[in-house]
């Protein structure tokens, strides 16, 4: 029936020739005849999509050094890696967890939501930032990373 409901990625085609229906990877465009019982991979075998939280230190060298927290960030660069270096160790030790930091201290306005970005594809944030994000396990932390935003942990959550 066509009203199945199908793995994250997948789309349900039929053949021109033969009439039989099939299932294509959306960011492949590899097909099956079987059905999909699995998200659809990205070609490189990693997810398609993932979830994070993060924990923005913004600097003055950001491409808008402001935020909810201060209307003009002028720290270095250098002082908000020391900064998010505090936040890291606190993390990994179990003192504190990324979405308490980040709802205290990030420069990002997501810190409203613990740091939480939703799910998003390739394509949809800064290329440093998807690519260590798109690394990452469930639950691994990102070593910091450097966008034209500032300085960032990064949790990815699903
Ligand atoms: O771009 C945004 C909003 C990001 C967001 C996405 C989805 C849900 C909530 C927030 N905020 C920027 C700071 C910023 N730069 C980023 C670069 C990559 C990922 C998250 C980022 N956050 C800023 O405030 O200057």
């Amino acid at each position: 029936m066509s009203d199945e409901i199908l793995p994250e990625g997948w789309e349900k085609r039929v053949s021109r020739s033969t009439g039989q229906h099939y299932y294509l990877n959306v960011y492949t465009k590899e097909s099956q005849w079987d059905t999909p019982t699995s998200p659809a991979s990205s070609s490189h075998g990693g997810p398609s999509k993932v979830q994070c939280s993060h924990l923005l230190v913004k600097h003055e060298g950001s491409r808008r050094p402001a935020s909810w927290r201060e209307d003009n960030i002028t720290r270095t660069k250098d002082e908000a890696i020391e900064i998010l270096k505090g936040y890291e160790e606190k993390i990994k030790s179990g003192d504190a967890t990324l979405a308490d930091l980040a709802s205290k201290y990030s420069d990002c306005s997501s810190a409203k939501r613990g740091g939480d970005l939703g799910p998003f594809t390739r394509g949809a944030m800064q290329k440093p930032f998807e690519d260590a994000a798109f690394a990452l396990k469930v639950g691994e932390l990102s070593d910091i990373v450097d966008t034209d935003s500032g300085v960032h942990l990064i949790l990815r959550t699903a």
